[in-house]
């Protein structure tokens, strides 16, 4: 494979792309009989222009937006993108030179002056574009562009693709982000001459224009996640689904990636001996607390690792589902490969990663099982379907097809229809792993990181946590 990678998007040839008549009156239809102001439909596409960008280029490494704006929508969504860049950390500048005089522009223009974002002239731009900032955010022409374009715009155009051309000999050049359509091309015909802009990045709004076709960088957004479903069975548009609560999702050709490239300096405050708790478990919550209020999803998953007889490791995820002076707790199927295991050798290590706080917590002990009370007590605290599930699933065998399961679901959610009471099956139940070990590792630049282990020392008869520092 040799470090290639192709990260999964959408089959751009499953996406619609619209005519430029098409765009408008899409527009007219969502502004006139459904309901939208242009100035919601602007807020929703400048948000999924600036979402896309966070995706793709992250604030610490592209901080510096130069967003030039043109005379109409695809300005104003600019201007939009633009506040919200500024709230993800970004530093935005806008070079707006065809003002429109509308009470929702100039509100625009008065919200980012209060953010104090810099607006420059095209005088006060500087002659090398490529020097000054990391992205350059094209919202000059959307999908009403036709013909030439006229000054001052033809200029700025001309200075974007000249900067692309000359710099191909320096080290990292500014890219350029181009809102639905990429600047002075076709609407529909796309780069006719083959001498207009070449985007780095494209998110195309409510869906592609026909002249997206023709768009073969590395990233093709879709944004405007507003589109109601008289709009979408109309115009028969096949859109690709968002993920999650996204406001935008990558189509077109996945983007090759050089897995030996990708690495993240992790910059952190530093995390000293000081002010860690004597208590490794009061750390650990400590942590855990913020992992939960930094909004990480699912920060009670763990990698638990185990080995049987043979000594051969092996790893999955499962959940913490508590946490005391007496260890980390776990539910599981004891006859499941990991129960097998440590029925042959109750030792095990567990494995936090909260990515965005750049934190892992590292746990090693002995395992046992949990009372089957405590074991009963989570059962039944579970999801109706989840215990259902537990009774179905003979975890790790196999299975000749998933309708199996949906059967022997079937059945027993019919049998125990009306029961109170699922029962456990036996071979159900918790584990309890007590530390020998905890370490807390805090990421830092240049993999300086910080690490804080501690193991239990006996001393005069007590048993107290002693705390090292390990070399990164
Ligand atoms: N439904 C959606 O997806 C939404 C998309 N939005 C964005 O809106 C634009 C379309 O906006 P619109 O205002 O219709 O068009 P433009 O942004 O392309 O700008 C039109 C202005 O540009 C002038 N123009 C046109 N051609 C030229 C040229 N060759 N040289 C100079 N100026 C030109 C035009 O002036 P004219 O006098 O020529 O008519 C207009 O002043 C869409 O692409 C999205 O980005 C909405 O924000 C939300 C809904
Ligand atoms: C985030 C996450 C949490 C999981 N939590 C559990 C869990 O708490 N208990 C469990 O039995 N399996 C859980 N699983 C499934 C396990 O990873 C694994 O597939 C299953 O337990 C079988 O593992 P084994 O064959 O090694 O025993 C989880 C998977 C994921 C991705
Ligand atoms: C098979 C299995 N069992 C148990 C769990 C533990 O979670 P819960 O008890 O919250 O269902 C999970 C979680 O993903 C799981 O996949
Ligand atoms: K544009």
């Amino acid at each position: 494979m040799a470090g290639r990678l192709e990260s999964c998007s959408s089959d751009p040839s499953s996406v619609s792309y619209l005519t430029q008549r098409e765009a408008a009156e899409i527009d007219e239809e969502l502004m006139g009989p459904l309901g939208f102001s242009v100035d919601q439909l602007m807020e929703l596409a400048g948000l999924s222009v600036a979402t896309s960008i966070a995706e793709v280029y992250k604030a610490s490494e592209y901080k510096r937006v130069l967003a030039i704006c043109g005379p109409g929508n695809n300005g104003g969504d600019g201007l939009v993108a633009a506040r919200h860049l500024f709230h993800f950390g970004y530093k935005p500048y806008i070079c707006y030179p065809k003002r429109t005089p509308k009470p929702l522009y100039t509100g625009l223009v008065t919200q980012l002056e209060s953010l104090r974002v810099p607006f420059l002239s095209v005088e006060d731009l500087p002659p090398d574009l490529s020097t000054e900032y990391d992205i350059l955010l094209d919202a000059v022409f959307g999908f009403s562009f036709h013909g030439a374009a006229r000054p001052p715009f033809d200029d700025i155009l001309r200075r974007l693709i000249g900067m692309r051309k000359s710099d191909q000999t320096n080290k990292k050049s500014p890219v350029i982000v181009s809102i639905d359509i990429p600047s002075g091309w076709h609407v529909e015909e796309g780069d006719i001459s083959g001498e207009g802009i070449k985007p780095d990045m494209l998110v195309s709004l409510t869906a592609p224009k026909l002249c997206a076709k023709q768009f073969h960088g590395p990233h093709h957004f879709l944004g405007g996640r507003f589109v109601p479903p008289p709009i979408a069975e109309k115009y028969n548009l096949r859109l690709p689904p968002y993920p999650g609560a996204s406001m935008c999702v990558h189509i077109g050709k996945a983007p090759q990636v050089d897995i030996s490239a990708m690495r993240e300096n992790y910059i952190s405050p530093e995390f000293h001996e000081e002010e860690v708790d004597a208590d490794p478990i009061k750390q650990f919550c400590k942590w855990f607390e913020e992992a939960v209020a930094a909004g990480l999803r699912e920060a009670n998953a763990m990698a638990l690792s185990t080995a049987g007889k043979d000594g051969k490791p092996s790893s999955r995820m499962v959940l913490l589902k508590g946490v005391d002076e007496d260890g980390f707790v776990w539910y599981t199927n004891y006859e499941s490969q990991k129960g097998c295991q440590l029925s042959e050798n109750p030792w095990a290590s567990l494995l936090f990663y909260w990515e965005s706080l750049n934190r892992q917590v590292r746990v090693e002990g002995s395992v046992e099982k949990v009372s089957n009370e405590e074991s009963e007590k989570y059962f039944h605290s579970r999801p109706h379907g989840s215990q259902i599930g537990a009774i179905v699933s003979k975890q790790s065998s196999i299975v000749p097809g998933r309708q199996v399961l949906h059967q022997q679901y079937r059945e027993l959610e019919e049998k125990f229809s009306n029961v109170n009471l699922i029962p456990k099956p036996e071979h159900w139940g918790g584990y309890r792993l007590k530390p020998e070990l905890i370490e807390f590792w805090q990421g830092q630049q240049s993999r300086l990181h910080d690490r804080l282990q501690y193991r239990p020392q006996e001393i005069d008869g007590r048993q107290v946590w002693k705390i090292v520092r390990l070399a990164p």
